[in-house]
Protein backbone atom coordinates (compact mmCIF):
# COMPACT_ATOMS: atom_id res chain seq x y z
CA UNK A 1 0.00 0.00 0.00
CA UNK A 2 0.89 3.48 -0.66
CA UNK A 3 0.61 6.05 2.14
CA UNK A 4 1.74 8.38 4.96
CA UNK A 5 1.40 6.77 8.19
CA UNK A 6 2.30 8.82 11.53
CA UNK A 7 3.29 6.92 14.19
CA UNK A 8 2.91 8.85 17.62
CA UNK A 9 4.82 7.17 20.38
CA UNK A 10 8.11 5.62 19.13
CA UNK A 11 8.90 2.57 21.68
CA UNK A 12 9.13 -0.86 21.57
CA UNK A 13 5.82 -0.85 20.02
CA UNK A 14 5.59 2.42 18.06
CA UNK A 15 9.05 0.74 16.59
CA UNK A 16 8.02 -2.42 15.92
CA UNK A 17 4.58 -1.68 14.14
CA UNK A 18 6.74 0.91 12.16
CA UNK A 19 9.27 -1.91 11.11
CA UNK A 20 6.66 -4.27 9.77
CA UNK A 21 5.01 -1.42 7.91
CA UNK A 22 8.04 -0.42 6.24
CA UNK A 23 8.72 -4.30 5.42
CA UNK A 24 5.70 -5.45 3.98
CA UNK A 25 4.84 -1.79 2.20
CA UNK A 26 7.74 -0.71 0.53
CA UNK A 27 5.79 2.72 -1.03
CA UNK A 28 4.82 4.02 2.45
CA UNK A 29 6.41 7.19 3.74
CA UNK A 30 6.65 6.60 7.50
CA UNK A 31 6.64 9.56 9.64
CA UNK A 32 7.38 9.55 13.60
CA UNK A 33 6.75 11.95 16.40
CA UNK A 34 7.84 11.40 20.13
CA UNK A 35 7.32 13.32 23.02
CA UNK A 36 11.25 12.90 23.78
CA UNK A 37 12.89 14.57 20.78
CA UNK A 38 16.24 11.58 21.63
CA UNK A 39 13.57 8.70 20.75
CA UNK A 40 12.87 9.97 17.55
CA UNK A 41 16.08 11.28 16.22
CA UNK A 42 16.88 7.65 17.24
CA UNK A 43 14.23 6.16 15.29
CA UNK A 44 15.44 7.88 12.03
CA UNK A 45 18.77 7.06 12.54
CA UNK A 46 18.21 3.31 13.01
CA UNK A 47 15.76 3.68 10.00
CA UNK A 48 12.70 2.64 11.83
CA UNK A 49 10.99 6.16 10.33
CA UNK A 50 11.35 7.82 7.40
CA UNK A 51 11.12 11.78 8.84
CA UNK A 52 10.21 13.09 12.45
CA UNK A 53 7.36 15.42 12.61
CA UNK A 54 7.98 18.15 15.07
CA UNK A 55 4.78 18.16 16.41
CA UNK A 56 1.91 16.42 16.47
CA UNK A 57 -0.35 18.59 14.43
CA UNK A 58 2.48 18.76 11.38
CA UNK A 59 2.38 14.52 10.87
CA UNK A 60 -1.10 14.07 11.59
CA UNK A 61 -2.40 16.88 9.32
CA UNK A 62 -1.89 14.95 5.45
CA UNK A 63 -1.76 11.16 7.54
CA UNK A 64 -3.76 7.56 5.94
CA UNK A 65 -2.85 6.05 8.64
CA UNK A 66 -2.12 7.62 12.93
CA UNK A 67 -0.69 4.76 15.04
CA UNK A 68 -0.91 6.12 18.83
CA UNK A 69 1.46 3.93 20.35
CA UNK A 70 2.10 5.66 23.78
CA UNK A 71 1.49 4.58 27.28
CA UNK A 72 -2.72 4.52 27.67
CA UNK A 73 -3.14 7.77 29.91
CA UNK A 74 -1.40 9.84 27.47
CA UNK A 75 -3.20 8.60 24.32
CA UNK A 76 -6.35 9.93 25.88
CA UNK A 77 -4.58 13.37 25.68
CA UNK A 78 -3.36 12.56 22.24
CA UNK A 79 -7.03 11.29 21.13
CA UNK A 80 -8.23 14.64 22.25
CA UNK A 81 -5.50 16.64 20.26
CA UNK A 82 -6.29 15.28 17.16
CA UNK A 83 -9.96 15.45 17.41
CA UNK A 84 -8.83 19.35 17.26
CA UNK A 85 -7.03 18.67 14.07
CA UNK A 86 -8.44 19.21 10.42
CA UNK A 87 -6.96 15.60 9.21
CA UNK A 88 -7.72 14.04 5.62
CA UNK A 89 -11.39 12.68 5.97
CA UNK A 90 -10.30 9.09 5.27
CA UNK A 91 -7.73 8.58 7.28
CA UNK A 92 -7.80 5.60 9.53
CA UNK A 93 -6.34 6.24 13.68
CA UNK A 94 -6.00 3.23 15.69
CA UNK A 95 -4.01 2.87 18.95
CA UNK A 96 -2.02 -0.23 20.54
CA UNK A 97 -2.43 0.33 23.90
CA UNK A 98 -2.73 -2.31 26.34
CA UNK A 99 -6.54 -1.12 27.91
CA UNK A 100 -9.80 -0.32 25.42
CA UNK A 101 -12.94 0.86 26.99
CA UNK A 102 -11.44 3.79 28.04
CA UNK A 103 -9.64 5.08 25.47
CA UNK A 104 -12.66 4.17 22.92
CA UNK A 105 -14.91 6.04 24.96
CA UNK A 106 -13.16 8.71 24.77
CA UNK A 107 -12.20 8.48 21.10
CA UNK A 108 -16.12 9.28 20.85
CA UNK A 109 -14.56 12.72 20.37
CA UNK A 110 -12.82 11.79 16.96
CA UNK A 111 -15.98 10.04 15.65
CA UNK A 112 -18.12 13.37 16.06
CA UNK A 113 -15.13 14.82 13.80
CA UNK A 114 -15.99 12.09 11.03
CA UNK A 115 -12.77 10.38 11.92
CA UNK A 116 -12.58 6.75 11.60
CA UNK A 117 -11.22 5.08 14.98
CA UNK A 118 -10.31 1.36 15.82
CA UNK A 119 -9.09 0.43 19.27
CA UNK A 120 -5.89 -2.01 18.37
CA UNK A 121 -3.75 -4.00 20.76
CA UNK A 122 -0.75 -6.25 19.35
CA UNK A 123 -0.71 -8.92 22.24
CA UNK A 124 2.71 -9.04 22.31
CA UNK A 125 5.60 -7.20 23.82
CA UNK A 126 8.33 -7.47 26.33
CA UNK A 127 9.56 -5.91 29.92
CA UNK A 128 11.65 -3.59 27.87
CA UNK A 129 11.00 -0.04 25.83
CA UNK A 130 11.99 2.46 23.26
CA UNK A 131 12.57 2.33 19.98
CA UNK A 132 16.08 0.39 20.21
CA UNK A 133 14.39 -2.61 21.13
CA UNK A 134 11.55 -2.81 18.12
CA UNK A 135 11.68 -5.44 16.34
CA UNK A 136 9.75 -6.11 12.95
CA UNK A 137 9.07 -9.97 14.36
CA UNK A 138 7.77 -9.14 17.52
CA UNK A 139 4.14 -9.42 16.82
CA UNK A 140 4.60 -12.65 14.29
CA UNK A 141 1.93 -15.32 15.31
CA UNK A 142 0.83 -13.21 18.03
CA UNK A 143 -2.51 -12.06 18.62
CA UNK A 144 -3.91 -8.88 17.31
CA UNK A 145 -6.73 -7.68 19.15
CA UNK A 146 -9.20 -5.05 17.27
CA UNK A 147 -12.43 -2.83 18.74
CA UNK A 148 -14.29 -2.07 16.20
CA UNK A 149 -17.54 -0.57 17.25
CA UNK A 150 -20.66 -1.58 15.13
CA UNK A 151 -20.75 2.32 12.97
CA UNK A 152 -17.01 1.30 11.47
CA UNK A 153 -17.42 0.11 7.92
CA UNK A 154 -15.99 -3.53 7.12
CA UNK A 155 -13.70 -2.12 4.96
CA UNK A 156 -12.39 0.41 7.09
CA UNK A 157 -11.40 -2.65 9.14
CA UNK A 158 -9.77 -4.84 6.53
CA UNK A 159 -7.66 -1.30 5.41
CA UNK A 160 -6.15 -1.59 8.13
CA UNK A 161 -5.51 -5.24 8.69
CA UNK A 162 -3.97 -4.28 5.22
CA UNK A 163 -1.63 -1.92 6.57
CA UNK A 164 -0.83 -3.86 9.77
CA UNK A 165 -0.45 -7.43 7.50
CA UNK A 166 3.44 -7.15 7.38
CA UNK A 167 2.65 -8.21 11.69
CA UNK A 168 2.05 -11.74 10.53
CA UNK A 169 -0.35 -11.34 13.89
CA UNK A 170 -3.51 -13.35 13.82
CA UNK A 171 -6.44 -10.74 14.30
CA UNK A 172 -9.49 -11.03 16.26
CA UNK A 173 -12.16 -8.82 16.92
CA UNK A 174 -13.80 -8.06 19.95
CA UNK A 175 -16.09 -5.27 22.25
CA UNK A 176 -13.90 -3.23 24.23
CA UNK A 177 -15.24 -4.32 27.41
CA UNK A 178 -14.72 -7.98 26.38
CA UNK A 179 -10.98 -6.82 25.20
CA UNK A 180 -10.54 -5.31 29.14
CA UNK A 181 -11.70 -8.28 30.78
CA UNK A 182 -9.47 -10.92 28.86
CA UNK A 183 -6.88 -9.07 29.08
CA UNK A 184 -7.29 -8.15 32.77
CA UNK A 185 -7.81 -12.31 33.27
CA UNK A 186 -4.30 -12.94 31.21
CA UNK A 187 -2.09 -10.40 31.71
CA UNK A 188 -3.16 -7.42 33.67
CA UNK A 189 -4.09 -9.57 37.22
CA UNK A 190 -0.81 -11.99 36.69
CA UNK A 191 1.12 -8.98 36.28
CA UNK A 192 -0.29 -7.92 39.73
CA UNK A 193 0.07 -11.11 41.44
CA UNK A 194 3.92 -11.55 40.22
CA UNK A 195 5.11 -7.85 41.94
CA UNK A 196 2.39 -8.95 44.80
CA UNK A 197 4.69 -11.87 45.24
CA UNK A 198 7.95 -10.52 44.74
CA UNK A 199 7.31 -7.96 47.41
CA UNK A 200 5.72 -9.76 49.85
CA UNK A 201 9.59 -11.86 49.41
CA UNK A 202 11.22 -8.53 49.84
CA UNK A 203 9.31 -7.47 53.21
CA UNK A 204 9.83 -10.83 54.54
CA UNK A 205 13.58 -10.66 53.70
CA UNK A 206 14.24 -8.07 56.18
CA UNK A 207 13.85 -10.52 58.77
CA UNK A 208 15.94 -13.69 56.75
CA UNK A 209 18.91 -13.02 54.96
CA UNK A 210 18.99 -16.36 53.50
CA UNK A 211 15.71 -15.30 51.52
CA UNK A 212 16.82 -13.35 48.53
CA UNK A 213 19.66 -16.16 48.00
CA UNK A 214 16.95 -18.96 47.61
CA UNK A 215 14.69 -16.47 45.86
CA UNK A 216 17.15 -17.10 42.51
CA UNK A 217 16.48 -19.18 39.38
CA UNK A 218 12.73 -20.31 39.23
CA UNK A 219 11.36 -17.80 41.81
CA UNK A 220 12.51 -14.83 39.28
CA UNK A 221 11.35 -17.10 36.14
CA UNK A 222 7.85 -17.15 37.57
CA UNK A 223 8.42 -13.56 38.55
CA UNK A 224 9.92 -12.36 35.55
CA UNK A 225 7.23 -9.68 34.75
CA UNK A 226 7.07 -8.27 37.64
CA UNK A 227 10.30 -6.69 36.16
CA UNK A 228 7.97 -4.56 33.57
CA UNK A 229 7.61 -1.12 33.27
CA UNK A 230 5.95 0.48 36.29
CA UNK A 231 5.33 3.69 34.46
CA UNK A 232 3.28 1.01 31.78
CA UNK A 233 1.83 -0.80 34.60
CA UNK A 234 0.25 2.06 36.65
CA UNK A 235 -1.44 2.96 34.03
CA UNK A 236 -2.74 -0.17 32.51
CA UNK A 237 -4.18 -0.51 36.01
CA UNK A 238 -5.69 2.81 36.56
CA UNK A 239 -7.46 2.36 32.80
CA UNK A 240 -8.98 -1.23 34.21
CA UNK A 241 -9.29 -0.79 37.57
CA UNK A 242 -13.27 -2.25 38.00
CA UNK A 243 -12.13 -5.40 35.93
CA UNK A 244 -8.93 -5.50 37.99
CA UNK A 245 -11.18 -5.15 41.60
CA UNK A 246 -12.90 -7.56 40.88
CA UNK A 247 -10.20 -10.15 39.92
CA UNK A 248 -8.86 -9.03 43.22
CA UNK A 249 -11.91 -10.26 44.98
CA UNK A 250 -12.18 -13.49 43.14
CA UNK A 251 -8.29 -13.57 44.52
CA UNK A 252 -9.42 -13.20 47.90
CA UNK A 253 -12.21 -15.66 47.66
CA UNK A 254 -9.78 -18.67 45.82
CA UNK A 255 -6.96 -17.74 48.80
CA UNK A 256 -9.63 -18.06 51.63
CA UNK A 257 -10.65 -21.64 50.71
CA UNK A 258 -6.77 -22.64 49.95
CA UNK A 259 -6.44 -21.08 54.10
CA UNK A 260 -9.58 -23.17 54.68
CA UNK A 261 -8.19 -26.50 53.67
CA UNK A 262 -4.50 -25.71 55.25
CA UNK A 263 -6.42 -24.95 58.62
CA UNK A 264 -8.62 -28.78 58.54
CA UNK A 265 -5.18 -30.53 56.78
CA UNK A 266 -7.97 -31.25 54.19
CA UNK A 267 -4.99 -33.39 52.20
CA UNK A 268 -6.83 -35.19 49.44
CA UNK A 269 -8.87 -31.68 48.73
CA UNK A 270 -5.42 -30.47 48.58
CA UNK A 271 -4.06 -32.73 46.05
CA UNK A 272 -7.21 -32.27 44.11
CA UNK A 273 -6.70 -28.12 44.18
CA UNK A 274 -2.82 -29.17 42.26
CA UNK A 275 -4.20 -31.87 40.46
CA UNK A 276 -7.26 -29.66 38.69
CA UNK A 277 -4.27 -26.67 38.42
CA UNK A 278 -2.20 -28.90 36.26
CA UNK A 279 -4.56 -30.72 34.06
CA UNK A 280 -5.61 -27.16 32.70
CA UNK A 281 -2.66 -25.98 32.89
CA UNK A 282 -1.05 -28.84 30.56
CA UNK A 283 -3.90 -28.33 27.95
CA UNK A 284 -3.14 -24.82 27.81
CA UNK A 285 -1.43 -23.99 24.05
CA UNK A 286 2.32 -24.79 24.26
CA UNK A 287 3.32 -23.44 20.69
CA UNK A 288 0.75 -20.53 20.17
CA UNK A 289 1.77 -17.02 21.92
CA UNK A 290 -0.47 -15.72 24.31
CA UNK A 291 -0.58 -12.41 26.80
CA UNK A 292 2.06 -12.52 28.06
CA UNK A 293 5.57 -13.60 25.82
CA UNK A 294 6.91 -17.12 26.16
CA UNK A 295 10.19 -18.01 27.29
CA UNK A 296 11.99 -19.88 24.40
CA UNK A 297 14.61 -21.36 26.69
CA UNK A 298 16.48 -23.90 26.43
CA UNK A 299 18.37 -26.43 28.96
CA UNK A 300 21.16 -27.85 28.19
CA UNK A 301 22.93 -30.23 30.54
CA UNK A 302 26.59 -29.53 30.36
CA UNK A 303 29.89 -30.09 32.21
CA UNK A 304 31.19 -27.90 34.56
CA UNK A 305 34.45 -26.60 33.03
CA UNK A 306 35.83 -23.56 31.75
CA UNK A 307 35.15 -22.38 28.37
CA UNK A 308 31.70 -24.64 27.97
CA UNK A 309 29.49 -21.45 27.53
CA UNK A 310 31.60 -20.06 24.55
CA UNK A 311 32.08 -23.85 22.95
CA UNK A 312 28.24 -23.80 22.99
CA UNK A 313 27.86 -20.40 21.58
CA UNK A 314 30.10 -20.84 19.06
CA UNK A 315 28.41 -23.56 17.34
CA UNK A 316 24.96 -21.20 17.53
CA UNK A 317 26.70 -18.95 16.05
CA UNK A 318 28.58 -20.62 13.60
CA UNK A 319 24.57 -21.35 12.73
CA UNK A 320 23.73 -17.81 12.43
CA UNK A 321 21.08 -18.22 15.45
CA UNK A 322 21.23 -15.28 17.99
CA UNK A 323 20.11 -15.65 21.53
CA UNK A 324 18.83 -13.12 23.79
CA UNK A 325 20.25 -14.29 27.10
CA UNK A 326 22.70 -16.94 28.28
CA UNK A 327 22.85 -18.13 32.02
CA UNK A 328 23.98 -21.19 34.51
CA UNK A 329 21.37 -22.72 36.86
CA UNK A 330 23.92 -22.56 39.91
CA UNK A 331 25.26 -25.90 40.38
CA UNK A 332 26.40 -27.74 43.37
CA UNK A 333 29.84 -27.39 43.92
CA UNK A 334 30.43 -31.25 44.17
CA UNK A 335 28.42 -31.59 40.72
CA UNK A 336 30.27 -32.11 37.84
CA UNK A 337 27.33 -31.08 35.56
CA UNK A 338 25.60 -27.67 35.57
CA UNK A 339 22.35 -26.80 33.14
CA UNK A 340 23.21 -24.07 30.94
CA UNK A 341 19.92 -22.23 29.57
CA UNK A 342 19.73 -20.38 26.70
CA UNK A 343 16.91 -17.97 25.50
CA UNK A 344 15.80 -17.24 22.07
CA UNK A 345 13.83 -14.81 20.16
CA UNK A 346 11.34 -17.55 18.39
CA UNK A 347 10.28 -21.16 18.59
CA UNK A 348 11.34 -21.56 15.49
CA UNK A 349 15.63 -20.59 16.74
CA UNK A 350 15.17 -22.85 19.96
CA UNK A 351 14.17 -25.56 17.84
CA UNK A 352 17.20 -24.68 15.36
CA UNK A 353 19.47 -24.80 18.66
CA UNK A 354 18.27 -28.15 19.67
CA UNK A 355 19.36 -29.61 16.59
CA UNK A 356 22.53 -27.71 15.93
CA UNK A 357 23.63 -28.94 19.77
CA UNK A 358 22.59 -32.21 18.88
CA UNK A 359 25.11 -32.44 15.73
CA UNK A 360 27.71 -30.37 17.55
CA UNK A 361 27.84 -32.10 20.83
CA UNK A 362 26.51 -34.97 23.17
CA UNK A 363 24.93 -32.64 25.55
CA UNK A 364 21.39 -33.44 26.26
CA UNK A 365 19.19 -30.86 26.21
CA UNK A 366 15.04 -30.42 27.14
CA UNK A 367 13.01 -27.50 27.02
CA UNK A 368 10.74 -26.55 30.12
CA UNK A 369 6.67 -27.30 29.42
N1 LIG B 1 5.40 -3.13 26.15
C1 LIG B 1 4.58 -4.06 25.75
O1 LIG B 1 4.93 -5.21 25.86
C2 LIG B 1 3.25 -3.69 25.16
C3 LIG B 1 2.73 -2.42 25.27
N2 LIG B 1 1.53 -2.11 24.73
C4 LIG B 1 0.97 -0.77 24.81
O2 LIG B 1 1.56 0.01 23.78
C5 LIG B 1 1.79 1.34 24.22
C6 LIG B 1 3.25 1.70 24.06
O3 LIG B 1 4.01 0.84 24.86
P1 LIG B 1 5.57 0.64 24.63
O4 LIG B 1 5.94 0.85 23.22
O5 LIG B 1 5.94 -0.64 25.28
O6 LIG B 1 6.16 1.81 25.52
P2 LIG B 1 7.56 2.57 25.37
O7 LIG B 1 7.82 3.19 26.68
O8 LIG B 1 8.59 1.68 24.78
O9 LIG B 1 7.20 3.70 24.30
C7 LIG B 1 6.25 4.69 24.50
C8 LIG B 1 6.76 5.93 23.80
O10 LIG B 1 5.72 6.91 23.84
C9 LIG B 1 6.34 8.16 24.05
N3 LIG B 1 5.34 9.09 24.57
C10 LIG B 1 4.85 9.20 25.81
N4 LIG B 1 3.93 10.17 25.87
C11 LIG B 1 3.83 10.69 24.63
C12 LIG B 1 3.06 11.72 24.05
N5 LIG B 1 2.19 12.42 24.76
N6 LIG B 1 3.24 12.00 22.73
C13 LIG B 1 4.14 11.30 21.99
N7 LIG B 1 4.90 10.31 22.49
C14 LIG B 1 4.74 10.01 23.79
C15 LIG B 1 7.47 7.88 25.01
O11 LIG B 1 8.46 8.89 24.97
C16 LIG B 1 7.98 6.54 24.47
O12 LIG B 1 9.03 6.71 23.53
C17 LIG B 1 1.26 1.41 25.64
O13 LIG B 1 -0.03 1.95 25.60
C18 LIG B 1 1.22 -0.03 26.10
O14 LIG B 1 0.16 -0.21 27.01
C19 LIG B 1 0.81 -3.04 24.00
C20 LIG B 1 1.30 -4.31 23.84
C21 LIG B 1 2.53 -4.74 24.44
O1 LIG C 1 6.54 -8.46 29.18
C1 LIG C 1 5.45 -8.27 29.71
O2 LIG C 1 5.37 -7.92 30.88
C2 LIG C 1 4.23 -8.50 28.97
O3 LIG C 1 3.31 -9.05 29.52
C3 LIG C 1 4.15 -7.99 27.57
C4 LIG C 1 2.88 -7.27 27.33
C5 LIG C 1 2.65 -6.08 27.99
C6 LIG C 1 1.48 -5.38 27.75
C7 LIG C 1 0.56 -5.88 26.87
O4 LIG C 1 -0.57 -5.20 26.66
C8 LIG C 1 0.77 -7.07 26.20
C9 LIG C 1 1.95 -7.77 26.43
Amino acid sequence: MKGRVFVIGLGLIGGSLALCIKKEHKEAIIIGYDIHQEQARLAKMLGVIDEVADHIAEGAASADLIIISAPVIETEAIIHLLSEQLLNPEVIITDTGSTKSKIVEIAATLRKRGYTFIGGHPMAGSHKSGVSAAKEFLFENAFYLLTPEDHIENSKVEQLKSWLKGTNAKFLSVTPSTHDYLTGVVSHFPHIIAASIVRQTERLSEDESLIPRLAAGGFRDITRIASSSPEMWKDILLHNREVLIDLIDKWKEEMDSVKVLLEQENSGEIFRYFQQAKQYRDGLPVREKGAIPSFYDLYVDVPDYPGVISEITGYLAKENISITNIRILETREDEIYGVLVISFQTEEDRQRAEKCIHICSSYATSIGT
